[in-house]
């Protein structure tokens, strides 16, 4: 409309018409006031919207990346390095509804200019049609790109998790100690240089990809040019014309570079979009289990492993290999072996974290893989090596092992109390855990694996309880009060509901406690059976026993 209003006005000028003249300028100065206030009432909305978008797909990320039951995903690299991806889209979610909206806008505009340019020439809009070259290779260039950045996944998620190590206090203490922080600035050096690398080669590339298609443009606009100026003087036109055109052809342009530019962030969003939604539909195919076959309120025959082998996804090491075994109903077992035998694995694999790559886990008959994987969570307590810190109330970060008393502070202090430690007495329900508050405190090893033993204790009739390195933090007589409430809870779970309960523990003198002992040597069942009998056996648990009770009489 303004360049319309010039065009004319010039026409006017030149006719020496003050009052048609006049009118144009008004029209032009009520269209350009129009054009800068509706600008900035859409910017207000573009904002709204950009913002509760960005809020839906955060909540949307959250629930893919926590949605499958399984952790299989969760150790592969190829998923961390697609949930990276969705992390950066999701950064950008913002940004592109703006770019979306706006692009809209500009597909507008570069209509009308093509139809008032119509109005010069027929063949004039024929120079938006030029402008799409640009646009195409632009988009050619944008996928291009795209796909630079993505095979370079593996180098970013590297980089990401050394500044993830160098940002955490805990690693800090360590890198300080071994002076490896030279090591681990010029390890990040180097990958950085190589991701650098690669994407400033592919920038270039597609840089030159992107001049050509605007160099298409140029020619074109010269000839929209030179064509007005000898219509103009061949009579057919007039010089308000010429400078219609001039104008036109510059904003056409200039819509055209924008188009370029915003088409090539829709397409990255595009491309964010189609992976937000390969996701979910892996996510809901993987939750989508077949209708579960009920768990018994108590258990008769215990659990059954069968043939049970496993590889952790992404790796062709077998890390258990055809375990057979029967842990019967009430029974408690301690799993012992060396490093890396694959006692936490068998234990995550009996906690339904994990499916057995062949054989099948039964739970007093059911096979594990026909069970609702809620289902069987429901019915297992746990407290791993790597136990959360949960930060947040001592309440809630109890309290969330059962959700339905996540308020209630009478089965959180009965959880604590049946840790055997004095955490009860040390702190109250209401304190903050952790220094991510400014009231929060900071809690000792010991006293944080013991919140996380008591958000396990929450659970008040499971037919699994697991306990992995449960003493691996505490100190002597932590570690005596531990092995109590560990012999009391695995009691009290057997005569309630038949519960098995597992633990691994380095420590021999806890081990002979248990009811039964399972003997792992790199990922194969060597030897089971009680304290006694293994001992009578002499095999490699009486050879572990003995190095122990060397050890101690030595000392
Ligand atoms: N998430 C994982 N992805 C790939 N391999 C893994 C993973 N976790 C463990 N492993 C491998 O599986 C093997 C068994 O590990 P696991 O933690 O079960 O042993 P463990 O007997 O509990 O050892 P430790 O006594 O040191 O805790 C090891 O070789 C380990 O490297």
């Amino acid at each position: 409309m303004v360049a319309l209003g010039a065009g004319r006005l010039v026409d006017a000028a030149i006719a020496g018409d003050v009052g048609t003249a006049t009118g144009w300028v008004v029209v032009a100065a009520v269209a350009l006031t129009g054009e800068l206030m509706l600008g900035h009432f859409a910017h207000l909305y573009y904002f709204e919207l950009a913002e509760v978008t960005d809020e839906e797909f955060n909540r949307e990320l959250l629930r893919l990346v926590n949605g499958p039951h399984h952790l299989d995903r969760a150790d592969d690299p190829a998923f961390a390095d697609r949930v990276d991806l969705l992390r950066q889209d999701v950064m950008q979610v913002r940004t592109t509804v703006q770019t979306g909206l706006q692009l809209g806008a500009t597909l507008v505009q570069t209509l009308l200019t093509a139809v008032v340019l119509a109005t010069v020439a027929p063949w004039l809009p024929l120079l938006a049609l030029v402008a799409v070259v640009p646009v195409l290779l632009g988009r050619r260039a944008e996928s291009g790109l795209q796909q630079t950045r993505e095979a370079q996944s593996p180098t970013t998620r590297s980089i990401r998790a050394l500044r993830r190590l160098a940002a955490n206090p805990v690693s800090q203490k360590e890198i300080r100690l071994s002076g490896s922080a030279d090591f681990l600035v010029d390890r990040q050096r180097a990958l950085l240089e190589s991701y650098a690398g690669a994407m400033s080669r592919a920038d270039v590339r597609y840089a030159l990809l992107r001049s050509g298609g605007q160099l298409a443009f140029g020619v074109a606009y010269a000839g929209a040019v030179v064509g007005a100026f000898a219509l103009a003087r061949a009579g057919r036109a007039s010089v308000g014309d010429v400078v219609l055109t001039i104008t036109l052809a510059t904003q056409l342009s200039v819509q055209m570079s924008a188009g370029v530019e915003l088409l090539g962030s829709v397409h990255r969003a595009a491309a964010g979009l189609r992976r937000f939604v390969a996701m979910r539909t892996e996510v809901e195919a993987d939750t989508a289990l077949p209708p579960s076959g009920p768990l018994p309120a108590r258990s008769a025959d215990g659990i059954r492993l069968s043939h049970v082998s496993f590889r952790y996804p992404g790796t062709d090491r077998t890390v258990l290999d055809d375990v057979d075994l029967h842990l019967p109903a009430g029974t408690s077992v301690a799993v012992v072996g060396e490093n890396g035998a694959g006692k936490s694995t068998l234990l995550k694999l009996l906690a339904g974290l994990y499916r057995p790559t062949s054989g099948q886990v039964l739970v007093s008959g059911a096979d594990l893989a026909t069970v609702s994987p809620d289902r069987w969570f429901e019915r297992t307590a746990a407290l791993y090596q790597d136990f959360a810190r949960v930060e947040l109330s001592l309440q809630h970060s109890v309290g969330i092992g059962r959700l339905e008393d996540v308020d209630a502070p009478g089965p959180v202090r009965h959880a604590l109390s049946r840790t055997g430690a004095p955490i009860a007495d040390e702190l109250a329900v209401e304190d903050v855990l952790g220094l991510g508050y400014a009231d929060g405190r900071d809690l000792s090893g010991g006293q944080w694996q013991n919140v996380g033993f008591a958000r396990a204790l929450m659970r008040s009739d499971p037919l699994l309880l697991v306990l992995d390195e449960p003493a691996a933090a505490l100190d002597a007589l932590a570690e005596q009060r531990l092995v109590d409430a560990y012999q009391a809870n695995a009691a009290e779970v057997a005569a309630r509901v038949g519960g098995v309960t597992l633990f691994v523990t380095h420590r021999m003198s806890t081990v002979r406690l248990a009811d039964r002992i399972v003997v792992l040597d790199a990922g194969r069942v060597v030897e089971h059976g009680t304290h006694a009998d293994l001992l009578a056996a002499d095999g490699r648990y009486a050879e572990l026993w003995s190095l122990q009770a060397r050890a101690y009489a030595e000392s």
